[in-house]
């Protein structure tokens, strides 16, 4: 990878690498855009297979955290970080030391938690610095709330694609029952939705299917399921050439980061195949706007009001889109840019 080539095109500002000599790990801050205020995003602890592919997964991350934050009108700039590391090697320590790389930017960037990362793991971090959100015993962490955000947003397209205000008796295929997708699970079941799941955690899959009845599938069939809506709330890059053609659902609503591999010729792809899309950073935004509130103290009112906000921002989207002739992910994305010039352009006049 050309790494300032690379950079340049994806608009990022500074990215940032730290690697412990002595407990031997390595990690990638990186902060994408800060127009709308300081870094914001979450820690992901992976074991990436090359630096090359932990490089990929954090610039576009980042992106996608600066684009979230304006399309969920939250007043942060886009960051996120990796850690490559195997989820065993995991210590305290570890934590620690990765807690004052955080720490060394003086505020400039705000972590909490993502994949491999738990809020206990965040309250270690804590022990080193205080721009960390998250913790245990405030926001904690933000899984349910990204959940109820992918329910809302589930209910918008929904009304949207199939005109229906009710989710009584639809089909759902979740991917991945981790801390967002096994919440998901069960906000849906209480609707009266009929779930087919998978997770690469055989146990985890067996527990969903006890506790909310739901159908238990291999991974490679949860594509070709036909059902309503597929949630891919697991890892990126899962709609691609390959699975794409082979999807049943009329929806795609999940949590996952990333989930487009090639955004401009998949959301076409699936435009094309009259499948609605739910951009994942608007979907998914409901960890972000539940951090943010815990940093700035705010009531539970406006913090309930700004993830409901969800459902009004994807119907935005949806309608733009049809009228307009682009795909979802264009309509958010320029949704989010015309935000963020409006916000450099009072930043310069100031
Ligand atoms: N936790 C949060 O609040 C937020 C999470 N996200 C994104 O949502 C996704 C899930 O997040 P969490 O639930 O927190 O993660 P998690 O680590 O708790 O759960 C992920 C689950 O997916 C399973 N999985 C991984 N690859 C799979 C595959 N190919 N097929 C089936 N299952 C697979 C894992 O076994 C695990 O159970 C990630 O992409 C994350 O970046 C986005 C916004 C906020
Ligand atoms: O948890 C955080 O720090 C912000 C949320 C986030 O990183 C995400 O939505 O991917």
């Amino acid at each position: 990878m050309k790494l300032f080539e690379t950079v340049k095109e994806m608009g990022h500002e500074q990215v940032l690498f730290f690697q412990d000599k002595e407990l031997n790990f390595k990690a990638i801050i990186a902060l994408h855009d800060t127009s709308l205020g300081r870094a914001m995003g979450a820690t992901r602890l992976f074991p990436y297979a090359s630096e090359e592919d932990a490089l990929r997964d954090v610039l576009r991350l980042s992106r996608g955290m600066t684009y979230k934050a304006a399309c969920a009108n939250i007043p942060v700039g886009g960051g996120k970080a990796v850690i490559i590391a195997n989820p065993d090697q995991k210590t305290d320590k570890m934590l620690r030391a990765y807690g004052r790389f955080v720490d060394s930017l003086q505020g400039r960037f705000i972590t909490g938690q993502d994949v491999n990362i738990c809020p206990e793991d965040v309250q270690e971090m804590r022990r080193e610095t205080r721009y960390v959100v998250g913790l245990t015993g405030k926001a904690g962490g933000p899984a349910p709330a990204t959940a109820l955000g992918v329910f809302l947003g589930i209910q918008a397209a929904v009304f949207f694609q199939l005109n229906k205000q009710d989710l009584n008796g639809l089909q759902v295929a979740v991917q991945g029952l981790g801390n967002v997708g096994g919440k998901l699970c069960e906000y849906l079941h209480r609707r009266g939705v009929k779930l087919f799941v998978t997770d690469l955690n055989h146990n985890r899959a067996e527990e969903i299917q006890q506790l909310y009845g739901a159908t238990v599938v291999e991974s490679e069939d949860i594509y070709s399921l036909d059902v309503d809506i597929f949630a891919p709330c697991a890892m990126g890059a899962i709609l691609n050439s390959e699975t794409i053609p082979l999807i049943q659902a009329s929806i795609i609503a999940g949590c996952a980061n990333n989930q487009l591999q090639d955004e401009r010729i998949h959301s076409a792809m699936l435009k094309s195949q009259g499948i609605l899309y739910c951009p994942d950073y608007v979907i998914n935004s409901g960890g972000l706007i539940n951090v943010y509130h815990e940093l700035t103290f705010s009531d539970e009112a406006s913090y309930l009001k700004q993830i409901h906000s969800i459902y009004d921002t994807l119907l935005e989207i949806f309608t733009k889109s049809k009228s307009e002739n682009i795909t979802t992910q264009d309509a958010s994305k320029r949704l989010a840019e015309e935000r963020i010039t409006k916000a450099r352009k009072l930043r310069i006049a100031a």
